[in-house]
């Protein structure tokens, strides 16, 4: 079944009939409108489709689980990891609110809650269209200027002239797929061609064909030969987004290229070469992976001759409020909208939210702001309700902060972090991973201290100087 290509195409999963129904009948004017009832079904259709949805409306409570979150949260991020381009609209019931949060830190760009009239859903997804993100993947490059930053834009030109493969790894929505373009632009192949397969949008019985190619008659329905994507991106660079979707069994062909660029096309013998560069990555701990059997250590070896750490926002101090002001700017001059202002205590408020999504829900939440405020200076409690402060609290729910199942696994990270850092510090990293757990704290216990003490296992005078002493670190010395 092959989509319109003349309408943007919408993807609805519901498992309520009637919703999908209705909503599906009265979109079918103005786009072509898929619908599914469980996150499977949603993902072979997201698989058998030409066109990519770009906007995709999805309830939480899906089967086998609908009266719990999970299996839309879970759909979330698979939509976002088959395109992290479609705009996902939750259609939440009325009283899921820290659901829809959770939801859009988890990359969710808005949410509806039920019952909602099909024209104010149209009405939304047109404004939801009108944010265009080709500009900011084209213009905006990387964003930010901290030291996590700087030493990423180093990393990226550093490594970005060899032919080696680059692993990437970060949490979702950290930026690594712009990493992964930035090494191709500053490369000496960058006139060559820029190809992205991202391994988890294709159904694993055609991934071989899809990245060797395959001869006439190969399969069922292979009528003529086809070039895969090795070929096409002769001299260039290949992208390999998550990477740890790769199929076991495909796995040593995938070796056999990186040891000496050989590979073969389905139902051929003759041996084919090629010259691309392989830029992997992942979201997933692809070392844990290998420990568990999923996937070959001799291949994470391989990718990982080069190893780029994409820091997640948390991670970035100030440059969340350059990211802000970056897509403020950006999507206001696109919809043509006055922007929003910052007081001090919303710029204080942003300063200390840990955007457990990262970049892509810092992005969102400016989207939401623009649309609901434009023109106005945000209060606290406007700018509160777009945060996913239990999310934050727990951002290990959400993409797992590093954890250790052994002191040799912690000094290996300590090690890692030593060789990347150009300036390592070790008063500042301590002092950062105490902040983080003050500020999850303060959070979860909604700023009461006496709580906030227990939860960290210190009693009230000594959490009241380690705040104090944080704030002092962060004040700039006395001249
Ligand atoms: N430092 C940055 N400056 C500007 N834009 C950024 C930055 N980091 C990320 N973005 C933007 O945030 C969005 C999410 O980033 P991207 O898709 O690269 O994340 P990702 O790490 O590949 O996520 P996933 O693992 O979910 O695929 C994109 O629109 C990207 O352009």
């Amino acid at each position: 079944m092959n989509a319109l290509k003349d309408k943007a195409v919408v993807l609805i999963v519901d498992d309520d009939p009637l919703i999908a129904d209705t909503l599906g009948y009265f979109l079918s004017r103005d786009y072509t409108v898929l619908t599914a009832t469980r996150r499977k079904e949603a993902i072979n259709l997201l698989r058998q489709e030409d066109t990519t949805p770009a906007v995709a409306l999805i309830d939480l409570g899906l089967p086998p689980t609908p009266h719990a979150p999970d299996e839309g949260f879970a759909l979330i991020a698979a939509i976002l990891a088959h395109s992290p381009l479609i705009r996902i609209i939750i259609l939440s019931g009325q009283n899921e609110e820290a659901n829809a949060r959770h939801a859009r830190a988890l990359g969710a760009t808005e949410f509806v809650s039920k019952p909602a009239s099909p024209e104010d859903i149209l009405k939304l997804i047109q404004r939801m269209l009108a944010f265009n993100d080709d500009a900011t993947e084209i213009e905006g490059g990387l964003v930010g200027n901290s030291a996590a930053m700087q030493n990423l834009r180093a990393q990226i030109k550093q490594f970005a002239p060899s032919p080696f493969p680059v692993l990437i790894e970060g949490e979702s929505g950290s930026g690594k797929e712009l990493v992964a373009s930035g090494l191709h632009r500053y490369a000496k192949r960058a006139n060559e061609p820029y190809l992205t397969l991202n391994c988890a949008a294709i159904s694993p019985n055609l991934m071989e064909a899809t990245l060797f190619g395959h001869g006439k008659g190969a399969f069922t329905g292979a009528t003529g030969a086809r070039a895969g994507y090795f070929e096409e991106a002769a001299g260039g660079t290949l992208f390999l987004d998550e990477i740890g979707e790769l199929p076991l069994d495909l796995q040593p062909k995938l070796l056999r290229v990186l040891e000496n660029n050989e590979f073969q096309r389905v139902g051929e013998t003759q041996a084919r070469h090629t010259a691309a560069r392989i830029v992997a990555a992942t979201n997933r701990d692809l070392k844990k992976e290998v420990r568990e059997g999923r996937f070959r250590a001799d291949l994470y070896h391989r990718l990982s001759v080069f190893t780029i750490n994409v820091p997640p926002v948390r991670e970035l101090g100030a440059d969340r409020l350059q990211l802000f002001d970056h897509f403020r700017a950006l999507y206001s001059a696109q919809t043509g909208s006055s922007a929003f202002q910052l007081s001090q205590k919303t710029t204080e408020r942003l300063l200390a939210y840990s955007f457990p999504g990262n970049v892509r829900e810092l992005r969102n939440i400016v989207i939401r702001l623009i649309t609901k405020h434009a023109g106005k200076t945000l209060a606290l409690h406007e700018l509160e309700a777009e945060l996913d402060i239990a999310g934050a609290a727990s951002v290990a729910t959400v993409s797992p902060a590093p954890t250790f199942a052994t002191s040799a696994e912690l000094v290996a990270y300590a090690l890692r972090e030593l060789k990347t850092q150009h300036e390592f510090s070790l008063d500042a990293t301590l002092r950062r991973w105490e902040e983080a757990y003050i500020e999850a704290a303060r959070q979860l216990a909604h700023d009461n201290l006496s709580q906030v003490a227990r939860l960290l296992g210190i009693n009230r005078t000594t959490l009241y100087n380690r705040i104090d002493a944080l704030g002092r670190a962060k004040r700039p010395p006395s001249r």
